[in-house]
C-alpha cells in the first residue's frame, strides 16, 4: 500500500493474473482498510497492479470443491471486506483501470466515486449470465449507484457495460486516458471534502448508507448458510467446473 504526501491512501490490488478475490486477499483487503481508518488518511483510492483488469471478482478455485472450513471463512471475509468498504467513514473512490465483472463491480461500486480507463473494459454484476444470483448486498451496491430500473434490467439480463455505457448510466462517474489521470481524478473528488468536517461528513454517510449494512448485518448467518446452501449443490459444482473449463479454454487460444 502506497499513501501518498496529500495524506490520500493508495491501495493497489495485486494478485496476477486477474486480482480474483480468495481469502488471502480478502483478509489483506480488510488488514489494509483497517490501518486506513487508523492512520486517519484524508481517503483511500483503489486501483489494480494488472493494465487489463481490475478484479475479475471472487475466485472461482474457492469455490469448486471447497473444504467445508475454508469457503465458510472465505465467505464472511468477503462480508467483512463488504461491510468495511461500503461503510467506510473516509472517502473511498476507485481508479477502475480495467475489466470489473461481478465481485469486481461489487468492489467498485461499494466506493462512493468511480473513474474508469477509456477502451475496451467492461464492468457489471453478470451473475444471472453464469445462471446464479446476485447476493442482496451485491444487488443493493449497483442499486445505490445506479437508478433502479437500470439496475432491475442489469442485474436481471447479467449486462457487463462498456465505458460508455456506464457513464451514460451512472455506474462510473467519469473516464480518464491512463490510470494516472484516473487517480488523479480520484484525488480530486476526495480533496472536495477539505473544507467539510469529516465527522459530519462520515456520520452523513452512515446514515445515508446505514439501511443496507443493516440489512446484511441482521442477517449475516442467513446470507453465509445460502451461500453455503448453493455451493455445496452438486449442480452448482457442475456449473463450476464446466466455467472453469470454458476460462482456462479462453485464456489458451
Ligand atoms: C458458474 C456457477 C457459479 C456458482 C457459484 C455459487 C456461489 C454464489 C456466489 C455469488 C457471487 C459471485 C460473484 C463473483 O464474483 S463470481 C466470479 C465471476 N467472475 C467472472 O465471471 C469473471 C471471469 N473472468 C473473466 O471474464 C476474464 O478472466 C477477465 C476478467 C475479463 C480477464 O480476461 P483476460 O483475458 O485478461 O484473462 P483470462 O480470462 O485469460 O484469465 C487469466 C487466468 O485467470 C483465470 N481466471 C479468470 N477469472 C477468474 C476467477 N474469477 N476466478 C478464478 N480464476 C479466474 C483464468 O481461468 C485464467 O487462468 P489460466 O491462466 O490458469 O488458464
Amino acid at each position: 500500500m502506497a499513501v501518498d504526501n496529500d495524506g490520500i491512501a493508495v491501495v493497489t490490488l495485486q494478485r496476477p493474473p486477474v486480482n480474483s478475490l480468495n481469502l488471502d486477499l480478502l483478509q489483506a483487503m480488510n488488514n489494509t482498510f483497517d490501518d486506513v481508518a487508523k492512520n486517519k488518511s484524508k481517503g483511500m483510492i483503489l486501483t489494480s497492479a494488472s493494465p487489463t483488469v481490475f478484479s475479475a471478482g471472487l475466485d472461482i478455485m474457492e469455490m469448486y470443491k471447497p473444504d467445508p472450513k475454508r469457503v465458510e471463512t472465505f465467505w464472511v471475509t468477503l462480508q467483512d471486506m463488504w461491510l468495511k468498504l461500503f461503510g467506510a467513514s473516509f472517502p473511498t473512490a476507485a481508479a477502475i483501470n480495467g475489466h470489473a465483472p461481478a465481485g469486481g463491480c461489487l468492489i467498485a461500486t461499494s466506493c462512493e466515486y468511480r473513474v474508469m480507463l477509456s477502451g475496451k473494459f467492461t464492468i457489471g454484476l453478470n451473475e444471472t449470465a453464469l445462471g446464479i444470483v446476485a447476493p442482496t448486498w451485491f444487488q443493493d451496491s449497483l442499486r445505490h449507484t445506479i437508478p433502479t430500473r437500470q439496475a432491475e434490467i442489469a442485474l436481471t439480463t447479467g449486462k457487463m457495460f462498456t465505458v460508455d455505457e456506464a457513464l451514460k448510466v451512472g455506474l462510473i462517474d467519469e473516464t480518464a486516458a491512463d490510470k494516472a489521470e484516473a487517480i488523479e481524478k480520484c484525488k480530486k473528488f476526495i480533496k472536495r471534502f477539505d473544507k467539510i468536517p469529516s465527522l459530519a461528513r462520515g456520520m452523513t454517510k452512515q446514515i445515508f448508507r446505514q439501511e443496507v449494512l443493516k440489512k446484511l448485518l441482521t442477517n449475516r448467518q442467513a446470507d453465509t448458510k445460502q451461500f453455503l446452501d448453493l455451493v455445496n449443490q452438486p449442480k452448482v459444482q457442475q456449473s463450476l467446473e464446466l466455467y472453469l473449463a470454458m476460462l482456462k479454454q479462453k485464456s489458451q487460444k
